[in-house]
């Protein structure tokens, strides 16, 4: 396996709190990995960090490539579309930042495969939330990305807006992206994850697939696991 990440004892402090401490792990070509820990664990700045968003204090990163800017895709947690513009003139906006053209038929083809074509001509910041959200998803791998990095991807959504993200999610993973993912839905985390990295007070607590840290803990269910390492 190709290691596309390599975090190296990672830190980053504000004034003389670490909120992420020291922490290392990898990220492998062609895997979902789900970053999960409490609120305020150190997620975001996490994924800030590997994103170049936020600068780290110490430690390092290498990345596959020198030039990995160019193949990563992200969603924050806020959704980033222009006001007034529809979600086409959205998704044209932001091939031609990659510089990329797509013909009639390649959008509508995009769109359908997102379950937005009806709302095609739509202001996309009157979609709903789960629509907002496909949408963030399509135009973050417009450039096709090798590495797509999600903040959160189905927060607030309902059950069939979560499970559209989780097949959007298995679907890029068929057409050979990697995914790294926060999530607070430890459901979905095991209906997903090929592997998991949890995060606690800024240090991981815990790194395997789903079904290793089940053994591992002697457990039946993520959410006791969660309860028992982060108490
Ligand atoms: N710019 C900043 N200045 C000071 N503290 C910050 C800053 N950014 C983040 N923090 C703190 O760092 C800690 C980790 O925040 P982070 O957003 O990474 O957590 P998280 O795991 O993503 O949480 P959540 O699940 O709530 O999104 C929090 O205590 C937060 O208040």
């Amino acid at each position: 396996m190709t290691k596309l990440i390599s975090a190296n004892h990672l830190t980053k402090c504000y004034k003389a709190r670490c909120v992420v401490n020291h922490i290392n792990f990898d990220i492998e070509e062609d895997e979902i990995v789900a970053l999960i820990g409490s609120n305020g664990a150190g997620k975001t700045t996490t994924i800030s960090m590997l994103l170049g968003i936020v600068p780290q204090d110490s430690g390092t990163i290498e990345y596959w490539k020198s030039d990995f800017k160019k193949e990563i895709g992200t969603q924050l947690q806020s959704t980033p579309f222009f006001e007034g513009y529809t979600v086409e003139d959205n998704i044209k906006l932001f091939a031609a930042f990659y510089g990329i053209s797509l013909s009639s038929n390649e959008m509508d083809e995009k769109l359908a495969a997102f379950d937005l074509l009806q709302v095609k001509k739509v202001s996309a910041i009157k979609l709903s939330l789960g629509q907002q959200k496909r949408l963030a998803i399509i135009v973050s791998t417009l450039h096709n990305p090798k590495l797509i990095i999600l903040d959160e991807p189905s927060a607030g959504l309902d059950p069939r807006g979560q499970k559209e993200i989780q097949q959007i999610i298995r679907g890029l993973k068929e057409q050979g992206v990697t995914v790294l993912f926060s999530s607070h839905d430890m459901l979905e985390v095991m209906n997903i994850a090929d592997r998991i990295l949890m995060i606690h007070q800024g240090c991981i607590i815990a790194n395997g697939s789903p079904s290793y840290l089940m053994e591992k803990y002697q457990t039946h269910h993520l959410e006791d696991l969660f309860f028992e390492l982060t108490k």
